[in-house]
This record gives C-alpha cells, structure tokens and sequence, in this order.
C-alpha cells in the first residue's frame, strides 16, 4: 500500500513555498510519493531533494505530469483518489473506510481552484472540517488521521542528521561522522 500526493495548480510566481510544503509534508507524514502536476518547478523539486538529502526518506518525485492523465491511470492501475476539499465529506465519517480499502491512495491537493474533473473523478472527496485554510494543513491532517497519529513517530534509515530531542536549544547527531554536535540550521 502507498501513498502519493498530487499537486495540482501550482503557480511557480507565487507558490513556491507553499508547494515545497506540501512536499515537506508529504515526505515527513509518511507519504511514498510527490507528484508536481503540469508544471516542473526546479526550484520546488530541489528543495524537497535538499531536506532529503540530510534528513532522509526516499520520497518518490515526478514534476510536470499531466495531472488528468496520471488521476486516471492511478485508478486504472487499482488505486483509489482522495481529493482534498472543503466541501467534501467529513473526515471523520470516510477516513475508516478509506483506511479499511487498504489500496494505494493518490491525494489530490489544489492550489487556487480545482476543476470540476478532480470532483468527479475522485473516489472520496474529503473536507478537513468545512472551513477554508491550507493544502498544507489538509494534507497534515488527513495523513494523520490515516495513520493515526504514528506517522510522527517515523524514522528515516537514510538520515544524515538526526534530532536529539532537547528541552531548551538545538541538538543534531550527525549520523555518517558518528559524531554529536550543536547545529544552528533548520
Ligand atoms: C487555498 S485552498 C483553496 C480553497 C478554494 N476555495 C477551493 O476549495 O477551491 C487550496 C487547497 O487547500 C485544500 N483545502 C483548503 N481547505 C480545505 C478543507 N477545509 N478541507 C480539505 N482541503 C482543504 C484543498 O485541497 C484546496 O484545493
């Protein structure tokens, strides 16, 4: 079973941050994969790969997909769409059953707004509560409400650095030294 994430809408004036979110997001919430719809934004992928790089995971990244054409072949393929919307289902009467299917699960999230086709074609869409807010926090919510909660317990095997949870400060083991040490960086 994996998870992908497609985003859909992304505009490379003005929604670099946000969309490296949904990345980040994706990547740190248990996600498999992240897909950039329409559009390759160098800037975005490059991002991701750099936290990867130190922090770890094996994110699968695809940018510049015709969005329509991979939400249909992922259900051609078996899978299952879940769009992210407000005026979706509630979460809290869908996310058993989409839990239960246990099928590869494709999350659509949009930027300023989504087509009508995404409507149609996903199996569920699913609002994170009936209020306007974030593809960011969409996403954060819905995966951890799949995953109950332990996707925030995931280690990545790859890691060149690794947090030591600290009351006060910042301290980060560098795993490929073997050595402890204070970081002043994200
Ligand atoms: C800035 S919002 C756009 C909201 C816009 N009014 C719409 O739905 O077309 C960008 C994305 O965030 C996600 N989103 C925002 N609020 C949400 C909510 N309450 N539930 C689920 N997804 C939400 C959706 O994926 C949406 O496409």
């Amino acid at each position: 079973m994996k998870i992908y994430v497609l985003r859909y809408g992304h505009r490379p004036g003005r929604d670099k941050r946000i969309t490296t979110h949904v990345g980040l997001v994706a990547r740190a919430f248990g996600a498999h994969g992240f897909i950039l719809g329409d559009v390759i934004d160098e800037k975005v992928i490059g991002s991701i790969k750099k936290v990867m790089e130190r922090w770890g995971g094996n994110l699968y990244i695809d940018a510049g997909v015709d969005s329509r054409k991979y939400v249909l072949e992922w259900k051609r393929r078996g899978g299952i769409v879940v769009h992210l919307t407000m005026y979706g289902l509630h979460i809290d009467d869908v996310i058993d059953e989409i839990r239960g299917l246990n099928k590869d699960i494709l999350i659509v999230v949009g930027a300023e707004k989504v087509p009508p086709f995404f409507y149609e074609v996903a199996d569920y869409n699913v609002a994170i509560g009936h209020q306007p807010h974030s593809e960011v926090a969409a996403l954060a919510v819905f995966l951890d409400r799949f995953y109950m909660g332990k996707e925030l317990h995931l280690s990545f095997p790859n890691a060149k650095l690794i947090i030591v949870p600290s009351p006060r400060g910042k301290k980060v083991k560098k795993i490929a030294e073997e050595e402890e040490g204070e970081s002043t960086k994200d």
